[in-house]
């Protein structure tokens, strides 16, 4: 059985496993760039970064964003790849259709994706879970028919999955029809997160690939402190990648990471408190 302690730590002063994280910076320190360092770091992991767009963000939404330049975003992932070398990546808010061609190029140069040497964890946001826009809507287009065909596994949510099929998820059956509705656009794993199924009692999260499907279920908490939670999920799959673990093992510790980290969050500001990967500090 798969603990959330089971990634092995490295002794003092020899290198650990590495990653990167594509994504975009949220200044309210819950959610993007800043969740994927905190999981990371407390995963054992070096992190490594491609920045993609600086938010104005607090605990009550965006109210902006400058996204970097596309060749900037496709350079830190060239000059990371190919001095510190990374065992797995994740992409997260990619802003435009331009640095999501960037991003493909750039793994594609790199040895990165789902027939490379190190697996892509492609998590296609679309919006904050205040419903603002950190995609351009003409570079749907552009994720679906570049991004997704080298993903090893894509990590949707509800309103994300609707945006990409069509398909309303409300119960088991339609959490799988859209699971495979995603594979056919090319990744090698559909995953579709079950968040926002507030109805459950569980949280069911289901996996496909191409054959069999792996439900994997945890206890539902009540909360309004889960910003960033999809950015977690796809960090410690993403960190049980880089350390050589298959997809549904990295997608069952990435599951009991995040429900731990549901159960350490806190209220922050006036709005939507984070998910925090803090209690691994061994305070409670
Ligand atoms: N209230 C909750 N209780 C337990 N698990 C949750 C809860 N909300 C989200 N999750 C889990 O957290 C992960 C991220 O889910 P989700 O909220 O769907 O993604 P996003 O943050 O991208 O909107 C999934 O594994 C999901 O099942
Ligand atoms: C920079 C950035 N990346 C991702 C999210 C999505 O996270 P959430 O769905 O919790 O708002 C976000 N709000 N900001």
């Amino acid at each position: 059985m798969i603990s959330v302690h089971q990634l092995p730590l490295t002794p003092d002063g020899q290198t650990p496993v590495r990653a990167i994280t594509i994504a975009g910076s949220d200044s309210g320190g819950g959610a993007g760039i800043e969740a994927d360092l905190r999981t990371m770091a407390l995963c054992g992991v070096h992190a490594t970064v491609a920045l993609t767009a600086v938010t104005v963000q607090n605990s009550l939404g965006v109210s902006s964003f400058h996204p970097v330049p596309p060749q900037t975003v496709g350079d830190q992932i060239r000059a990371v790849a190919g001095d510190i070398g990374i065992g797995a990546a994740k992409t997260g808010m990619l802003a435009t259709a331009d640095i999501i061609a960037a991003v493909v190029t750039a793994c594609e140069e790199m040895g990165i994706g789902r027939d490379a040497r190190i697996p892509l964890v492609v998590d296609p946001v679309s919006a904050s879970m205040h419903g603002d826009k950190l995609l351009a809507d003409e570079a749907m287009d552009t994720l679906v028919n570049r991004l997704f065909p080298i993903a090893t596994v894509v990590t949707p949510n509800l309103d994300e999955v609707l945006l990409l099929t069509d398909i309303s998820v409300t119960d088991e059956q339609t959490q799988r029809d859209a699971a495979v509705a995603l594979h056919a656009m090319g990744p090698r794993f559909a995953l579709v997160k079950g968040g926002h199924l507030r109805t459950s009692r569980q949280s069911p999260d289901v996996l496909y690939d191409g054959v069999d499907f792996l439900e994997i279920s945890e206890p539902r908490f009540d909360t309004v402190h889960d910003h960033g939670a999809g950015d977690t999920l796809a960090s410690a799959m993403t960190c049980a990648l880089a350390h050589g673990f298959t997809v549904p093992d990295a997608v069952t510790f990435g599951k009991r990471w995040v429900t731990r980290c549901l159960r350490a969050s806190y209220p922050l500001g006036a709005g939507h408190g984070p998910v925090s990967p803090l209690w691994r500090l061994g305070a409670s």
